[in-house]
């Protein structure tokens, strides 16, 4: 399991991605919480670093073959040609070896990172998968979104881009030094003081280059958030004609984007040429005391040769490991926040002791409330003591205004969240002993807005299950009437839905939900009506699948249009989280109280019950 982190949940989020407090991060836990993963890959780590070493000492003895070709040969007047064939021949081995085990290297770093990164990806996504509702509630999609690409792609970053440099340029740098003092120790120690300097120049560029770097990725972030949303609400756009104000305001962050860059990349380019004139200086400085040497004759001239293509590239790694700061940073980072979603538990469990799965053809659909109090945050209940007995088989509607409690309700007995006090039972037993897996196939949910994936029908309808074939889907679709929507489509049955069957309305949604609950047979249904406007035609052929689909079963209708309802065996009036009235349409309507004055506004006869409701609302938060 990975490491606990000092804080999960939004605020956590809001600190990462808003970025002005920047989490911090927290190297050992993150190399702890990765540490699984490496150690799976300790044979593929093992052969990179065979491979690094080889590439280095390739490199680097190519500037000492030189100083062996020019001091013993050159300029030793040996006329040895042989010897210098064969010094050009093993300078050209050294290269090639060099190639070979560099190329080597990076692509085994590459999948053994890569291959990580989808391992902690695919962890992540089924643990997202099992969370519960009020995790959803907490955290924002985009989020999630950012912590199954962008975080997991810093990831892939650490292993690619830190650890070999890491690897490959502080072993450069400690074989450099050693070539230097074995070439002349002297003029090594000199070069030597210009240590400290280049540490300094380091630790003044890396705190501005982290802050440059955490400004772009967080205006990055704001700028994906603010598309994320307006895609989302690509309709109200449209409808309110807000175009020009988005387009306006992206283009404002937009802009801060791009100076964010810029500064970024000023930085880095600031910072790699002052390197550059470090380096140039080192250089003019080593050619003047070792000309000096070379010119007293205490130095042979093939080791000043050599010593100066080691200092230059000296600077290199000391180059790249600095640059490599804010990888690791954010990457650790990155780290700590896909670690905090894995290690955030789902507050909807199935109990410990092995539970039986549940024969669906033996459930009866007898559904009891008792004394249920459930609230979404602490202190404000939005059902309180609600008692209430559904029998095998009865068709109930449930009406009420908006925020009554009716979609808390039904997302109580799918049991999306828990009930904070009392129970929920079905044909006697508490929900909360029965599977998840066994209770959402007893309990068939069509939602207002019907989720469809962007598949075909066939796959929607069936949702992957290979038992159901694709006579019963069609079979299916025909009983509850959905047969034309789908003969309309270009593909029939074979047609791909676009995403979440963008291009269906809302009626033609449901209708295939209906399909999918006649090939799946729960004993209870639940129907969360469309609000959309749907046409008298629809209407009619919705009430069709509905009074269809609903026999046999204990059905459950969220109303919005009463009409769909008025034939229910029982109708629950909810306000403010309880049923303050249930009976028939008939009944109801007689006793002249709430459900009759909704049904006198539906009929146009006045906004009072909704407006009361309302203007209660409001006074309790003013
Ligand atoms: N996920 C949530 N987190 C916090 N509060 C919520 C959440 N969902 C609903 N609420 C609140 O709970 C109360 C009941 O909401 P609910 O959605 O159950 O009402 P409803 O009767 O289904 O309304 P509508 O007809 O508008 O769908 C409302 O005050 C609502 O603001």
């Amino acid at each position: 399991m990975g490491p606990r982190w000092a804080s999960g949940g939004k605020r956590n989020e809001e600190q990462g991605h808003e970025g002005e407090k920047k989490p911090k991060p927290q190297y050992v836990s993150a190399f702890r919480a990765l540490s699984g993963y490496i150690r799976e890959h300790a044979l593929g780590f093992a052969a990179v670093f065979g491979c690094t070493l080889i590439a280095i000492l390739s490199d680097l003895l190519q500037p000492y073959l030189m100083k062996i070709a020019i001091d013993d040969n050159l300029l030793a007047g040996v006329n040895d040609y042989k010897g210098l064939l064969l010094i050009c021949i093993v300078y050209f081995a050294f290269s090639a070896s060099s190639f070979f085990f560099t190329y080597l290297q990076n692509n085994l770093l590459q999948r053994i990172g890569q291959s990580i990164v989808a391992a902690v990806r695919k962890r992540l996504f089924s643990h997202i998968l099992k969370q519960s509702m009020s995790y959803f509630d907490r955290m924002s999609g985009g989020s999630l979104i950012t912590h199954v690409s962008s975080d997991t792609e810093a990831l892939n970053q650490f292993f690619s881009q830190v650890l070999l440099s890491l690897f490959r340029d502080g072993l450069t740098l400690v074989f450099i030094i050693v070539m230097m003092f074995q070439l002349d120790a002297g003029l090594a120690t000199y070069c030597l003081f210009i240590l400290p300097v280049i540490f300094v120049i380091a630790v003044l560029f890396r705190s501005y280059m982290r802050e440059t770097y955490q400004q772009a990725r967080t205006r990055l972030s704001r700028l994906i958030a603010f598309v994320a949303e307006n895609l989302a609400g690509m309709n109200l756009i449209q409808v309110f004609h807000q175009q020009k104000e988005q387009e306006r305001q992206f283009q404002e962050r937009n802009g801060v984007y791009f100076k964010a860059n810029i500064r970024e990349v000023r930085t880095h380019v600031l910072f790699g040429r002052t390197f550059d004139i470090l380096s140039t200086l080192c250089i003019a400085f080593v050619t003047w005391i070792g000309g000096w040497a070379v010119l007293g004759k205490q130095m042979e001239f093939g080791v000043l040769y050599a010593f100066i293509t080691y200092i230059r590239q000296f600077f290199n790694p000391i180059n790249t490991i600095t640059q490599q700061w804010n990888t690791l940073q954010s990457a650790t980072v990155a780290v700590s926040r896909i670690w905090s979603v894995l290690d955030s538990k789902p507050a909807v469990n199935d109990s410990e002791e092995g539970m039986a799965e549940v024969e669906l053809n033996r459930v009866k659909g007898e559904i009891r409330f008792d004394d249920v109090t459930f609230s979404y945050r602490e202190g404000h209940p939005v059902i309180t003591n609600l008692n209430l007995v559904i029998k095998p088989g009865e068709l109930i509607g449930i009406v009420g205004a908006t925020g009554a409690g009716k979609s808390s309700l039904i997302s109580l007995l799918c049991r999306f969240y828990d009930v904070d006090r009392g129970s929920i039972r079905i044909d006697g037993t508490d929900i909360r002993d029965i599977p998840q897996r066994s209770l959402h196939r007893m309990v068939g949910l069509v939602q207002q807005e019907p989720y469809l994936y962007s598949g075909t029908i066939i796959e929607n309808i069936t949702l992957f299950d290979d038992s159901i074939s694709r006579e019963d889907v069609i079979a299916a679709c025909r009983f509850v009437g959905a047969e034309s929507v789908v003969e309309r489509l270009s593909n029939g049955y074979d047609t791909r839905l676009s995403e979440r069957g963008s291009g269906l309305s809302a009626g033609e949604r449901q209708l295939l939900s209906f399909a999918r609950i006649i090939v799946f047979q729960p004993p209870i249904l639940i129907l969360d009506e469309a609000t959309a406007n749907l046409d008298s035609y629809s209407e009619e052929l919705i009430q069709r699948a509905l009074n269809l689909v609903s026999a046999g079963r204990t059905t459950l209708v969220i109303a919005h249009r009463l009409s769909t309802i008025m034939g229910a065996d029982r109708i629950l009036v909810m306000d403010k989280g309880k049923v303050v009235e249930q009976g028939k349409h008939r009944e109801l309507l007689a006793r002249g109280g709430y459900y009759a004055k909704l049904y006198s506004h539906s009929q146009g006869g006045g906004d009072s019950a909704l407006y009361e409701s309302l203007t209660e609302k409001a006074d309790a938060i003013n």
